[in-house]
Formats: structure tokens, sequence, C-alpha cells
């Protein structure tokens, strides 16, 4: 039985071990039309897949007789010393999983001491996040509107709700398309809210649906001045189908406002750091070394290699098969973060093996809240704690910052080893 790590009260669930049994029980836990929007990725899902897959083409080789005895699993990450190298991602609207959604995870990220990402799209303010967090810093998810005001209000009350970072989210200027969640025709139901956008833009939110045509219903009561501007945006960034464009209606709503498909290095990482600062700007969703390069160029803080689960583009390479390009790329210029995947204690040492300084999870979170709220999230979070401080003394490693490629082998196809 492994040891519970110090600090971390959490006792182990007889009914839950692992991050697949997790999965399981929440999948039981959540309706369907939530759980096909948590579980699926774009397309056929290869990509989410691959993800996943990524980490068995990776064994490890370890290390013998290195009295292991003092184990320190923690990280560094604005400063702060994260309990272990791994934090929540940022995902949509939590509040669809339990009902003290971003809440319930705060509050677990708190107790596990573990840094959190929130969502542009949460379904509770950044503020009521920042105050159930206490001492550990957060991060907050952006989509860049191309209404700036809605950004700049945004990044002005993170700011002064202290959060340490903004994460632009770069994989997604159109919206990928997610099977499932067009023909459940998702909707946030009408008790929930998009939180941290004005309540007159926000207040019909729960009342689109999407068609799968790129078009959405009208919400009764909508301003004029809005659907005017939403409908030059919605015309080129709704779900795709062909050629064909579709006039926009409707306030912010992730299927509206969360592509941009404007963005770009030159103007928008000026804009926001000089919007940002003090706050560090990282981008999330970078999968090529000549991507990193850019991100370096134009003095970017951090990098998540990330394909947003596998909900964005799909046939994109899996993360962890990017991570070694951008990890050399970067040369130790800025830290490079890795998402997508991770669902064992031995993947957050392979993908700091192969050049991560930190990895994040997003869906097993969604999974542990909708099990047991904050406890679920708090086991979700000890099970891999104890995963990867287990790994971590049977390699022989007893710091974060010793794991490198020599505990690593690659196996392919036909079963061949190779050094890396
Ligand atoms: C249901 C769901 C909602 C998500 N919402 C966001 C979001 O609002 N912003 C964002 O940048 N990424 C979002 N992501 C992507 C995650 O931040 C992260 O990149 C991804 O979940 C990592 O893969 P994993 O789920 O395999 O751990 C979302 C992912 C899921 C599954
Ligand atoms: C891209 C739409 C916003 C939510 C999100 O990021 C997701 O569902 O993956």
């Amino acid at each position: 039985m492994v040891s519970p790590s110090k600090g971390q009260k959490q006792t182990l669930d007889l009914n839950c071990l692992t991050i697949k049994e997790l999965e399981k029980h929440a999948a039981v836990m959540m309706d369907k039309q939530t759980r096909d929007y948590y579980n699926e990725g774009a397309d056929s899902g290869s990509t989410l897949l691959e993800n996943i897959e990524a980490y068995a083409k990776y064994r490890i080789r370890p290390r013998v007789l290195r009295d292991i005895s003092q184990i320190d699993t923690s990280a560094s990450i604005f400063g702060f010393r994260n309990s272990l190298p791994l934090g929540v991602a940022p995902t949509a609207m939590q509040c669809l999983a339990h009902q003290d959604g971003e809440i319930a995870t705060a509050r677990a990220c708190k107790e596990m001491r573990v840094i959190m990402g929130l969502s542009s799209f949460a379904t509770s303010t950044l503020e009521a996040v920042a105050e159930a967090s206490g001492d550990i810093p957060n991060v907050l998810q952006l989509y860049l509107f191309e209404e700036r005001d809605h950004s700049r209000k945004l990044i002005a009350r993170a700011k002064k709700a202290g959060y340490k970072a903004v994460f632009l989210t770069v994989d997604t200027p159109m919206l990928g398309r997610r099977n499932l969640e067009i023909r459940n025709q998702f909707k946030l139901p009408r008790h929930l809210k998009i939180a941290n956008f004005d309540e007159d833009i926000n207040s019909d939110a729960s009342a689109t649906v999407m068609d799968g045509t790129g078009s959405s219903s009208e919400p009764q009561g909508q301003k004029k001045s809005e659907a005017a501007s939403s409908t030059r945006r919605q015309s080129s960034v709704g779900y795709h189908d062909g050629e064909k464009r579709h006039p926009p209606s409707g306030p912010i709503t992730f299927h509206t406002h969360a592509a941009n498909p404007t963005l770009s290095w030159e103007r928008d990482i000026a804009w926001l750091k000089k919007e940002a600062a003090p706050m560090e700007v990282w981008v999330k969703g970078i999968a090529t070394a000549e991507d990193a390069l850019l991100a370096v160029h134009h003095s970017v803080d951090g990098i998540v290699v990330s394909n947003h689960g596998g909900r964005q583009l799909n046939g994109a390479l899996a993360t962890l098969d990017a991570l070694p390009e951008v990890a050399a790329a970067v040369g130790g210029k800025i830290p490079v973060h890795v998402d997508g995947g991770v669902r064992h204690g031995t993947d957050i040492f392979k993908a700091l093996a192969l050049g991560a300084d930190f990895v994040w999870i997003g869906r097993p979170v969604l999974w542990g809240l909708a099990y047991k709220g904050q406890q679920g999230v708090e086991l979700c979070l000890k099970l891999l704690a104890d995963e990867f401080r287990l790994c971590m003394g049977l390699a022989g490693t007893i710091k974060v910052e010793d794991i490198n490629k020599d505990y690593l082998v690659k196996v392919d196809k036909s079963g061949f080893i190779s050094r890396l």
C-alpha cells in the first residue's frame, strides 16, 4: 500500500483505485449530454485516443539501490511549491458535472496543493474561484474575443483577483467538430450560466442550441447591437459544413465566441502582454518546434503543448509525440508544459522524462467532480500523486528535476526497443 504523501488527507476509496475506475463511476453519474460533451474528441476521436496510447510507447528504465526514502514530488510554479508537477487544466462549464463546479475543483486543489486553470467559459466567477483557492496561485485561460472590450474586462478582473498568468488558447481559431455535441444539440441548462461575462450579455447564454450547421437557435430578447456584432463573428466560426456560411446570432457562448479566426502572433501577443502585465502570458495549444520558436521570439512566458484533448484538429500528433521537438526547440529558455492523455502517475514521469517541466489534466478532474464533487477531485489528484510518487521511488529518483530521458526507452510497433 502506498503511504499518503505529506499534507494530503485524502484516504483511499476502495471502489476507485485508478483513473480508469474513476471514469467508469463518473459515466453513470452524468446525463448523456454532459458525458458526451466531456468525453468525446473531434471527428473520429483518433487524436484523443492517440494522446492516451502514446504513453504506452515508452517504458521506464528503473535504477536501483539509491536510497529513495526521501522522495520529493513537488515542483515549482509561479514561485509556488506545487505538491506534484501537475495542474488542473481549464475545462469549461464544470457545474454540468456537479452543482459546486469550479468552486469544488478549487477547494480540492487547495487541499491537495495543486494549481488550477480556470476556463473563460467557467460556470463560476473568477473571483469566487480565487477566493476558494486561498493561497494557491491560479491561471485564467483566455479565448481572446474579437470584441476586445470583453477580454479587456476579464483580464482586468483576473489581475485584481490575483491570478498569476493567462493561458491564451491558440488551437481554436475555429471550433473542432464534435459530432455527439452536435447530435445532442448541446445546451447549457437554464439554471447554469457562463459566469464571467456581463449579466446583460450573458442573460440568454443558456438558450443557445447548436444545430450542427453553424447556426444556433435565436435566444429570446436578444439585443440588436449584440446580434449585429455576433452576426459578423458566427458567419466564420460556427461548426462548418463545407462552404456554407451561416448568419450568427446570440450573446457570448462558447459556440459563438471561443473561436477567433483573426488571432495572429504579430498583433495579438503584443497586445495581450501589454494588457495582462504583470500577469504572465502563456500560449496553450503549441504542437510544433516552429511555433515554439515563434512563442520564444514573441516573448511569451511559457508554452503548453496541447491539442485541446483531441477536441480540435483530429489527426493532429499526440501531444507526447509533439513534446520532444518543442522541448528541443525551446532549449530551456521558457517552461514547456504538456497536457492530453495523462491518466496515470507513470504518464507524468514519462512526460517529464521527454522534456516537459509540468503536466496538466483535463477530463480526469471532470470525472472526479462528477463522481463526488470536491471529494472526487481530491481523489483524482491523490491517485495520480500516489502513483507518481511510487513511480519515482521504483524508478530510483527522489527529485522531480532529476527525471530525464535516460529513464526511458521507446518501443516501436514491431517491439524494437531504442534508447532516447
Ligand atoms: C469538457 C472539456 C472542456 C474544455 N474546455 C476548455 C476550455 O474552456 N479552454 C481550453 O483552453 N481548453 C479546454 N479544454 C481542454 C483542456 O484544457 C485540456 O487541454 C485537455 O482536456 C487535456 O486533455 P485530457 O482531457 O486528455 O487530460 C477542455 C477539455 C474538455 C475535455
Ligand atoms: C472550444 C469551446 C470552449 C470549451 C472548450 O474548450 C471545449 O469544449 O473543448
